[in-house]
């Protein structure tokens, strides 16, 4: 009997509604559309952080004690764990756009419920049916934008939807900010109302994008993926030099999705791929472990334990999302210069020092507040005879984000995504990057008790994370910088120890025809995602 998985794929959804619009083939308007899901997945990060500390809020819901709170902020990052999950094969059948399509539909439902969220049930329910939103936009945006994008600006066009991530939290924080002016209960439903703008944005303009040309041809549809190719990198030529590389890539992707098909998320664990998996999996788990969720989600908690509440606290909060997009665009370019190890190792070198230093100022000056009410998660503050260690405090934590925007936060989803070969890479970077939205959610839902519980010293478990990722990454990372993808293949068959890996060079040369191809994988790598996992649920049932 056929599953509906099966049944779906036997549909041969072809989506000519899409035809009967204009299209944009400059690839600049098709990306900034696309990555508009990439803000999506931005305002899901901040858009309870600056209410957590408002008594509008608190005292609509409830006044959540600390877990329940954890509960509301986490059930973003899990409806994008689950919506990532199920993207995968959806986009794969359907098409890139009707997965756009359905990020910026549930989005929408999900804005419209938290807007008019009577109870902390109804405000779950929406985060969650959101996130399950922002996981399919997640996992399609980057992925499509790579497949259309001419190859010569991949990577930036790549590195745009992370940037679109920090731009989106930063966004949010600002509009919940305007809001908290506004007397009563307006002021979240507000926020949250206007968080539809860019699902209303993204829901129009995908009708006016080209479906994605791997799509097509992998649909029988090679005449049109000629056409989109053609349209967009040389304004129709289809004789010019790019555009048959471009084609050239695309079959080649074709015998690759092919040879790929039969390889299941158990492969991940055999002998010639479980050390990838371990490397993958643990570079994801360390992103989310360094705490970096920590600052996004609960900065203002922060705030309040250095002893700054109301309006001070939420512009101080602010600056912390502005620096996160500025020094995202470094990351862009420093990648390929410095290389992977040198900025993960100096990355998690300064978040440590950073973080050592918050627990440090609060453990030293900071005083247990006196008839704190039962569900109050801030249970210290630094008095006003110590404000220089207070703005010490807040130094370090701007310290500690610009030390992970241009290090952990970009560089770790190229990298997950390039240490498995062309037959591992969808599953293997797919399940590394689940294990990145498991942690957020685990992150969101258990601060704010270890806030409660265990104070400043919730900071120390952070410092512990970043030293051990530093020494991982010392010890298993390898350096892949400048290495095309089947060297790095081979440098993990001969087993090189990561702290040589810089200077590896495979014993016979190897054809360097994949290099082409390799940063399109890499930023696939998070997104291509799950289409393995449903292939693999399919198998099982
Ligand atoms: O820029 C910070 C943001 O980047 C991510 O780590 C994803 O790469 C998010 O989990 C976090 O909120």
């Amino acid at each position: 009997m056929m599953t509906p998985l099966g049944r779906a794929r036997a549909l041969n959804f072809q989506g000519k509604v899409y035809d009967k619009f204009p299209k944009t083939y400059n690839i600049y308007a098709i990306a900034i559309t696309a990555t508009v899901s990439g803000l999506m997945f931005g305002f899901d990060i901040s858009s309870v952080s600056s209410f957590v500390s408002q008594d509008h809020y608190r005292n609509y819901f409830n006044r959540p004690d600390s877990l329940t709170q954890g509960g509301i902020t986490a059930s973003m990052a899990g409806g994008s764990f689950l919506g990532s999950l199920f993207s995968s094969d959806f986009q794969d059948i359907f098409g890139r756009r009707v997965a756009l399509h359905m990020c910026s539909v549930l989005w929408i439902i999900g804005a419209i419920l938290q807007c008019a969220a009577q109870n902390q049930g109804m405000l779950i329910a929406g985060r969650l049916i959101s996130g399950i939103g922002v996981g399919f936009g997640s996992a399609s945006a980057p992925v499509y934008c790579s497949e259309v994008a001419p190859a010569k600006i991949r990577g930036m066009i790549g590195g745009l939807f992370q940037f679109s991530v920090t731009v989106g939290i930063m966004i949010m924080f600002y509009i919940g900010y305007g809001c908290h002016y506004i007397d009563g209960v307006a002021s979240f439903r507000l926020a949250w109302g206007l968080q539809m703008v860019p699902g209303l944005i993204l829901l129009v303009g995908v009708f006016f994008l080209p479906e994605s040309p791997r799509w097509l041809a992998n649909h029988n549809r090679w005449e049109d993926a000629v056409e989109v190719i053609a349209n967009v990198v040389a304004k129709g030529d289809r004789e010019n030099a790019d555009v048959r590389l471009q084609l050239d890539e695309v079959q080649e992707q074709l015998l690759i999705d092919k040879d790929a098909s039969d390889f299941g998320y158990l492969d991940l664990f055999k002998k010639d791929c479980i050390k990838r998996t371990f490397i993958g999996v643990s570079a994801q788990v360390w992103q989310q472990l360094c705490g970096i969720n920590v600052a996004m989600y609960y900065v203002v908690y922060l705030f309040q334990m250095a002893g700054f509440t109301g309006n001070v606290a939420l512009v101080s909060s602010s600056i912390q999302y502005v620096l996160n997009v500025v020094m995202t665009v470094p990351a862009l370019f420093l990648m390929d210069r410095i290389g992977r190890r040198p900025l993960l190792i100096g990355g998690g070198i300064f978040m440590c020092i950073w973080l050592f230093g918050v627990a440090g100022l609060l453990g030293t000056y900071s005083e247990p507040i006196e008839n704190f009410s039962g569900d109050d998660t801030v249970r210290i503050t630094i008095p006003d005879q110590h404000k220089a260690a207070a703005r010490g405090v807040i130094a370090c934590s701007y310290l500690f984000v610009c030390s992970f925007a241009p290090t952990w936060g970009i560089c770790i989803w190229v990298y997950a995504s390039e240490i498995f070969n062309n037959r591992q890479r969808a599953k293997g970077a797919a399940f590394a990057a689940s294990a990145n939205w498991i942690f957020n959610f685990a992150l969101a839902m258990f601060v704010p008790s270890a806030f409660r519980n265990i104070t400043w010293k919730t900071y120390i478990i952070f410092g512990v994370f970043s030293f051990c990722l530093t020494i991982h990454v010392f010890l298993q990372f390898p350096e892949t910088r400048g290495k095309t993808l089947e060297e790095i293949d081979q440098m993990f068959k001969d087993n090189i120890p990561a702290w040589r890996s810089a200077s590896y060079v495979p014993d016979m040369p190897i054809f360097n025809k994949e290099k082409v191809v390799s940063t399109e994988h890499a930023e696939n790598a998070s997104s291509s995602s799950e289409k393995a996992l449903m292939v693999q649920e399919e198998e099982s049932v």
